[in-house]
């Protein structure tokens, strides 16, 4: 029988809901309850790392989860990982594990949108179907996933879309990579994986702003004022911006690097447009294009490529369009 690494970070799938009808963590994790159901699937080593509401989860700690991930699988051989987690962050330590330990073996996140005690509670349902994925061959070789709902997701590319829906992952471009059915996990698409790197420390710090329309340049100077060491802009469309900001842009980049994403849900950011505040005067001014990825995981990739010094020419190929 295979074995898993099952390691619990916290999130609702760890809560319940008081009389009072707030959800709040609990003593004991109500998981542990529902691993009898999962004896057939593998042999578990549940590990509980953390019990934190997702929004209380930083890239330190994220980074602190990699390198126990990395200890912790050179310590005993396990065929697969599958890691409990908060939803409203999940995406992003799924796609920073995914940049910095790439998935030796499959490492499967996923949570739950209802508490352990509530009417049509989706976790112990969420955690049987991310056993079954993490131990399956198809799931090899794909990154790190997300597992939700009975849908398989790669960390580039899924995002969390509704704020209380069971079926709230979603991927951008060309959608999930797979599903589960009662008796079947199925693998229809592979990621283009890049190369990962490990970090030993976070020391950079990226700002993430959501450009507008008649956005002023206040808030750009500010974050050079601020002495962050990069940007992450969240641009209009197809990768434009107003003009009442080209000149902060400009101001900027001279001292950090600039990396945009579209506000849209889906698409990727191109120099298409030749006016002013357009992606054609973006490309010139040397702003990097990103590949697709969302704000949130963007300043992560950043973090981690100026923790490793990348110039300016390996920022632009590290976020090519994979
Ligand atoms: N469904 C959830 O897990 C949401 C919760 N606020 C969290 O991220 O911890």
């Amino acid at each position: 029988m295979k074995s898993l690494l099952l390691i619990h970070t916290g999130g609702t799938i760890a809560m319940a809901q008081d009389h009072s009808g707030h959800v709040l963590p609990n003593d004991i994790n109500p998981l542990d309850a529902s691993l009898p159901r999962a004896t057939d699937i593998a042999n578990i080593t549940t590990r509980h790392f953390a019990n934190l509401p997702s929004p209380h989860m930083t890239p330190d700690i994220m980074l602190r989860l990699a390198h126990f991930i990395e200890s912790e699988l050179t310590k005993e051989h396990y065929d697969g990982v599958v890691i409990t987690h908060g939803t409203d962050t999940l995406e992003e330590t799924a796609y920073f594990l995914h940049l910095t330990l790439g998935a030796p073996v499959p490492i499967v996140l996923t949570g739950a949108m209802r508490s352990s005690n509530e009417v049509g509670s989706d976790g112990e349902f969420n955690l049987i179907t991310a056993l079954r994925v993490a131990v399956s061959e198809a799931a090899r070789g794909k990154g790190v996933l997300v597992v939700f709902n009975g849908e398989i997701h790669s960390a580039f590319n899924v995002t969390k879309t509704h704020t209380s829906s069971v079926d709230t992952f979603k991927s951008v471009h060309f959608g999930n990579l797979g599903m589960v059915t009662k008796d079947h996990v199925y693998l229809f698409n592979t990621p283009l994986l890049k190369q990962t790197h490990m970090v030993t420390s976070l020391s950079k710090r990226v700002a993430v702003l959501k450009v507008s329309a008649g956005m002023e340049p206040d808030l750009l100077l500010a974050v050079k004022q601020l002495g962050y060491d990069g940007l992450v802009l969240e641009v209009l469309g197809q990768g434009n911006v107003p003009p009442s900001i080209v000149d902060a842009i400009a101001e900027l980049i001279t001292v950090m690097p600039i990396v945009i994403v579209s506000r849209c849900f889906n698409g990727i950011v191109q120099d298409v447009y030749g006016y002013t505040g357009g992606g054609q005067q973006l490309k010139e001014l040397g702003v990097i294009f990103s590949n697709g990825l969302n704000s949130q995981k963007a300043r992560l990739k950043l973090m981690v490529e100026l923790e490793i010094n990348a110039s300016q020419l390996e920022l632009e190929e590290s976020f090519r369009v994979e």
